[in-house]
Parts: structure tokens; sequence; C-alpha cells
């Protein structure tokens, strides 16, 4: 009824014009449908808008509220990314002497702030989802998303264009080396049972692929992304600490030559299985420096946590850098570089069994966990039977935070050749 109002309005208008009405009358219930279209998308997105920019965030932080947790107060579209950038930025210099681990005031300076300010518990928004911080393993503090959807510039668009393009690629040129090989099967790594499961279709396409093209392209991406520079930043923090405890250096070398030979000696699996002391200073690196400070869970429905209302659709941080600080769980000691907590295991290391989350845990822990463990014994074997190491005197302690935990300027480190 609204749309032949409104065309018939429309054509009356037009015909004003003097051009022919019939040919305005064939047009106007077109032109009528794309407006009331134009109109009903407008009002969705501005109602959509509303709800999260407005409503959302005042409501989400009464319920809040009124079970004793406050935050810094909501900012209309921006939340409080601004307030997080501010003081990033007034930390970005500090510069840490070498024997402190205390990354926290660099990397996460609201946490500091807003926990001072609001007590033990507190909640903050950003522009767009609220969102609420899980800490220790009670509510501790609320922080924000950042949503770079809203802040990032053409500039960074089109980088991140050029970047996706190239990993594309990358995806691409990996899985035709793959397929080449088909005559000889896939194989049985990731990516050939992935191949296999995406040909596995029946002939003439009557039965689907398993896993389409697109999603192995994806999948490769997740890989690359969370199995590379993860497993870099806990070899270069383990470097850095073992380079600024040189009993512990010792201690692993002599380990290392014991179960697994010298230089000469092909490394085996078995022997690096049995690397305990190693593996202790790899989960105390991933506790004091683990590559992934905080992860995020969105409520699916309302939840109870912690005997906390989560309403459904908020984002929950959680800061694994802080929680792995905590001297209620870690013990006084927390703060400082002691492998020796973790001889009984990783599940006694702490008071809580799921303490050490620097892979996360649950269902969605990472995958990659034993594959990284694996894979860094190895190397730091190899380094380890080979070199003697220390930090270089240039090197400046500043943990700074690009999606991954690395050193702001690097890891310069001074090498010396064993047995010269
Ligand atoms: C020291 C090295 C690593 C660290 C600290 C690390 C940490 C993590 C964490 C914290 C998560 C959970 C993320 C979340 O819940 O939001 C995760 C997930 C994941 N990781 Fe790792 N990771 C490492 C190495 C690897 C490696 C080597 C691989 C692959 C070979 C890998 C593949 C993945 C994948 C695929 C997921 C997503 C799992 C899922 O959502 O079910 N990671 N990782």
């Amino acid at each position: 009824m609204d749309t032949i109002i409104s065309t018939s309005t429309i054509s009356r208008e037009l015909s004003f014009t003097g051009r022919s009405s019939h040919a305005m009358v064939a047009m106007a219930p077109a032109a009528g449908l794309v407006l009331a279209s134009l109109a009903v998308v407008l009002a969705t997105t501005l109602w959509t808008a509303a709800v999260h920019l407005l409503w959302r965030p005042y409501a989400v932080a009464r319920a809040f509220r009124r079970q004793g947790i406050r935050g810094p107060a909501y900012r209309f579209f921006v939340g409080n990314n601004e307030q997080v950038m501010a003081m990033r930025a007034a930390t970005a210099d500090d510069v840490l002497d070498l024997g402190s681990h205390d990354i926290i005031a660099r990397v996460m300076p609201q946490y500091k702030a807003w926990v001072a300010s609001y007590g033990k518990v507190f909640l903050s928004w950003s522009g767009y989802t609220p969102s609420l911080c899980v800490g220790d393993h009670d509510m501790l503090t609320a922080d924000v998303i950042s949503h770079t959807a809203f802040g990032s510039s053409y500039r960074e668009g089109k980088e991140v264009f050029v970047a996706q393009r190239e990993l594309q690629y990358i995806a691409f040129s990996t899985m035709n080396n793959a397929a080449a090989k088909e005559a000889k099967g896939y194989g049985n790594d990731l990516l050939g049972l992935m191949l296999e499961a995406n040909s596995s279709a029946g002939a003439g396409g009557q039965k689907a692929a398993a896993i389409s093209m697109d999603e192995i392209i994806d999948e490769c991406k997740t890989f690359f992304f969370a199995g590379h520079d993860t497993t870099s930043h806990l070899l270069t923090w383990a470097i850095f600490l073992l380079g600024t405890h040189p009993e512990w250096q010792q201690k692993l070398r002599e380990e290392v030559l014991r179960e697994c030979g010298g230089t000469g000696t092909p490394l085996q699996g078995d022997a690096l299985n049995k690397l305990k002391l190693t593996t202790m200073v790899l989960y105390e690196t991933l506790r004091l420096y683990g590559a992934v400070i905080m992860i995020a869970r969105e409520t699916r429905a309302d939840t109870e946590l912690g005997g906390v209302k989560i309403p459904k659709g908020t984002t929950t941080m959680i800061p694994m850098a802080i929680m792995h600080r905590d001297e209620e769980v870690w013990g006084a000691d927390a703060g400082e570089f002691k492998p020796d907590r973790f001889q009984n295991g990783v599940g006694r290391a702490a008071k809580h069994p799921s303490a050490m989350l620097a892979f996360s845990a649950g269902p969605r822990s990472c995958i990659g966990q034993d594959f990284a463990m694996l894979e860094a014994k190895a190397t730091l074997a190899v380094i380890l039977r080979r070199f003697e190491f220390e930090v270089a005197p240039e090197y400046v302690h500043a943990p700074a935070e690009f999606l991954t935990l690395q050193p702001k300027c690097g890891l310069p480190v001074l090498l010396k050749l064993l047995g010269q």
C-alpha cells in the first residue's frame, strides 16, 4: 500500500515536468521499489548503529554496575579506544631493566590505571561491542576491543589488501606444489588430508567436497599466522632469558649434550622428549613472555561466570599476561624467572591446574602446542650445543605487542662458537 502511494506521488511529480506520463507510469513502480528498499536498508542500518553504539553499551554497563562492576565511562562511537591508545603512547618509550619482567605497564597500561581507579573488578566499552575482561579465575578487569574497521586509514586498508593477496598467492603455490604430487597421493600431513577431502567429492559434483578450496586457503593462512610468529618469538624470548641467566644456559647445554649428544649427532624425537630442564625453561618463557598476551571469547547466550552475569554478545577478554603474574596463583615470586616452578609439570606449577594459559585451554586451545614445543626444543638444542651466547649491550628491553609479544627493537645477541 505504501509503495502504491509513493509511486503515484512520484509519477504525479514527474508529470509536472511535461514528460510523457505513460513512460513515467511504467517506470514509477520500479523506482518506488528501489526507493522503498533503500529506505528499509537505511532504517535497518540506523537501527543497528543505534543499538550497538547507544543502547547496548549503556544497557550492558547498567547490568554490570548492578553487580558492582564499574569501569571508565563509555564514549560514543570510540568507547575507550582513545584512552587506551593514549595510555599506550605514554608508556611506549619506557625501557625496563634487564631483570624486570613487568611488561604490563608497557603492553596493557590501561589495566594498571583502571584497576587502581575502580578496584579489582571493572569494565569498559569499545565503540561497538561491550567487553568485559576476566582475570585471575574470578572477574578482574574490563577492556576494549579496537575495531580496526573504524580506525584504519585508506593506506592501511590498501596494505591489508596487498598483504592478503600475497598470502593468497603463497597459499595457492603451496597447494599447487602439493597437487603436483597428486600422482603419489597428497601425503598424510594436514595439507594433504585437506586436499584429499576436497578431491574426494563425487564425479560430476554429485557429492559436495568435505572442505572447499577457499576453506583450505583460509586454514593455510591461519596456520601461517598462528604457527610462525608465535614460535619464533618463543625462541627469541627464551634466548633473551638464557642470555641473561647464564647459569640456566649452562644447565640446559649440559642436558642437551647428555640427552642428544654433540653437534655431530642427529637430533632424535626421543632424545628431545627427555629435555626436562629445557621444557621447564620454555614454559617459564611462555608464562612471562607468551606470544599471545590476551584472547577473547564472545558469550553466545546469557552466561554466568565467576558469579557475574554476562549478557549475550559481550566480548570477554582474558588477559593471560596479567594472570600469569598473579601472586595469589603463582606465589610471591610470580614476577621472577624461576623455571623450577615447572619441575612437577605444567598442571602443578601454580595453585590452579589451568593457570598456565599461554596456549589457552579447553576445546579451542592451541592445536599446534606440542609441535611448537618440539620445534623450540630442537632449535634450542642445536644452538646450545654449538654456541654460548649473551644479550648484546645495545639491547633495549622494551617488550611490545604487535599482535604477538616481541622485543620492540629486536634482540641483538653475542655468540661465541664453542670449542674454539
Ligand atoms: C609458542 C607458540 C604458540 C603459542 C604461544 C600459541 C598460542 C595460541 C593460543 C593462545 C591460541 C588460542 C587463541 C584463542 O583462543 O583465541 C592458539 C590457537 C591456535 N594455534 Fe597456536 N600457538 C603457538 C604455536 C602454534 C603452532 C606452531 C601452530 C600450527 C602449527 C598453531 C596453530 C594454532 C591454531 C590453528 C589455533 C586455532 C585453534 C582453534 O581455534 O581451534 N599455533 N594458539
